[in-house]
């Protein structure tokens, strides 16, 4: 996908991206290759690859989810900035939290939200076990979202206990995410959440499968979840 295909996907969907925001996806593409040389961010390089596999994918959440206005949202391992980077540029307006394991990579987010100039976006270096039980930021985020982290019984521990009473979570996946919902379906009902959309497609021009699982929050979250790091990976619940 190159850029110009990128700006009419997103337009078909009635994303139009000012000059400014073009530009910003043009320097994040050169930074992620610039920092890829000296620490593995993505495997993947090139740049119609990037603007498809990276961006495009990353904003597809947006085609089903309104993130117009002043939201809160946490990406839970977002790795080199997947989802919530290319969603903050197209949607200035949205609070970003970040929450990886790895400091490195919160290093070059650091850099790269300086110089994008992208305010409201914070970067925090921890566990998702140990952030969930965080009171500053335990059932805070309107939208908690996660892109290639663990399987969604896992996953549903580390972001659940993150949203809101209300809000939602989205959990974005490959082909063959059914079979996931069916394994999660009990971790789901003990943390609060109830699956709210499944919207499967394909991406274009390489017509790769993708899921998209938007949860509703329901209920809060019983107090001993997320558990301890590592626990939610050997046991899910
Ligand atoms: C495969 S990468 C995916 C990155 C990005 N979401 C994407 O789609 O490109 C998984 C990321 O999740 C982070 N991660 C894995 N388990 C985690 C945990 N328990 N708490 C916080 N971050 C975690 C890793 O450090 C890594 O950056």
């Amino acid at each position: 996908m190159n850029e110009e295909q990128f700006i009419l996907g997103l337009k078909e969907h009635g994303i139009e991206l000012s000059d400014k925001q073009q530009e910003q996806f043009r320097q994040y593409f050169e930074l992620l290759v610039e920092w890829n040389e000296k620490m593995n961010l993505t495997a993947i390089t090139d740049a119609p690859s990037v603007y498809l596999k990276h961006f495009y994918d990353s904003i597809t959440a947006a085609f089903y989810v309104d993130l117009n206005g002043l939201k809160t949202i946490c990406d839970v391992g977002a790795g080199a900035g997947f989802p919530s980077i290319p969603l903050k540029i197209c949607f200035p307006e949205l609070h970003v939290t970040i929450v990886d394991s790895l400091n490195k990579r919160i290093g070059f987010l650091e850099h790269l939200a300086s110089m994008l100039q992208l305010e409201n976006v914070h970067f925090v270096h921890a566990r998702a076990e140990d952030f969930g039980q965080n009171p500053k930021y335990r059932e805070k985020f309107d939208i908690v979202t996660a892109r290639a982290v663990a399987r969604l019984s896992v996953l549903a521990e580390l972001c659940v206990p993150l949203v809101k009473k209300g809000g939602i979570f989205i959990s974005m996946k490959g082909a063959a995410a059914g079979d996931e919902l069916a394994d999660a379906k009990k971790a789901l009902s003990v943390l609060g959440a109830v699956i709210k959309e499944e919207h499967s497609f394909t991406l274009p021009i390489e017509n790769s499968e993708r899921s998209i699982f938007v949860f509703d929050k329901e209920k809060n979250t019983p107090k001993k979840y997320p558990r301890k790091p590592g626990v939610p990976n050997k046991s899910p619940i």
